[in-house]
């Protein structure tokens, strides 16, 4: 066993297809969606009011502010899928390039970097989501199924002081390191 990928368990009576590549020399493999979602344009909101509002702290309800706080994060996508892979090895996953141009649909964290280690984690048992945010001015619905983004799988290079520094066993993901 090399590296791939498996259903995690809450996922395991939903079908779920793993990742896949669609032509003969894709780089990536295509994760889908497992639940249907709805990502809200950040335009939808009265945006430029609630910005000017907390620029000038002039009045701005309790529920526009709730509502800025919620659109302008971006969404987490769950997979339903963890990778397995050999420990100097990485999984990125990268946007489509079809998802700004046709949808608006951005991976604010330019990447991401799903560690080795992040496989079975006592937290989330290593399940992969895909952060999302809408800048289109349109809402877009997810399907269950649809693909979202693409994983490829590199290996990774140590710094010659790497051993220097004190290393945690994996807990979890977004921030479960610390600050
Ligand atoms: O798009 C992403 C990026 C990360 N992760 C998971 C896998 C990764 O191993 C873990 C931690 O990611 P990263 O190190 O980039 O984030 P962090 O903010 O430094 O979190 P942590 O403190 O948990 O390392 O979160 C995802 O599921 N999707
Ligand atoms: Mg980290």
């Amino acid at each position: 066993m090399e590296r791939g990928f498996e259903v995690v368990s809450k996922y395991a009576n939903e079908q779920l297809t793993l990742p896949y590549r669609t032509t003969q020399n894709a780089a990536g493999y295509d994760f889908q969606s497992a639940k249907e979602m709805i990502i809200p344009s950040i335009w939808k909101l009265n945006f430029l009011k609630v910005l000017w509002a907390i620029r000038h702290e002039t009045a701005v309800t309790p529920d526009e502010l709730e509502k800025a706080k919620r659109v302008l994060k971006p969404f987490l996508i769950p997979t339903g899928i963890k990778a397995y892979m050999n420990p100097n090895e990485v999984l990125i996953i990268a946007n489509r390039s079809s998802n700004p141009l046709k949808r608006g649909l951005t991976i604010p964290n330019g990447i991401g970097v799903i560690d080795a280690d992040y496989y079975n984690n006592e937290g989330n048992e290593g399940e992969i989501f895909v952060q999302i945010l809408n800048f289109g001015i349109r809402d877009i619905q997810i399907a269950k199924g649809e693909r979202i983004a693409q994983g490829i799988f590199m290996p990774y290079l140590l710094a010659d002081q790497d051993d220097q520094a004190q290393k945690k066993t994996r807990s979890g993901g977004f921030g479960s390191s610390g600050r």
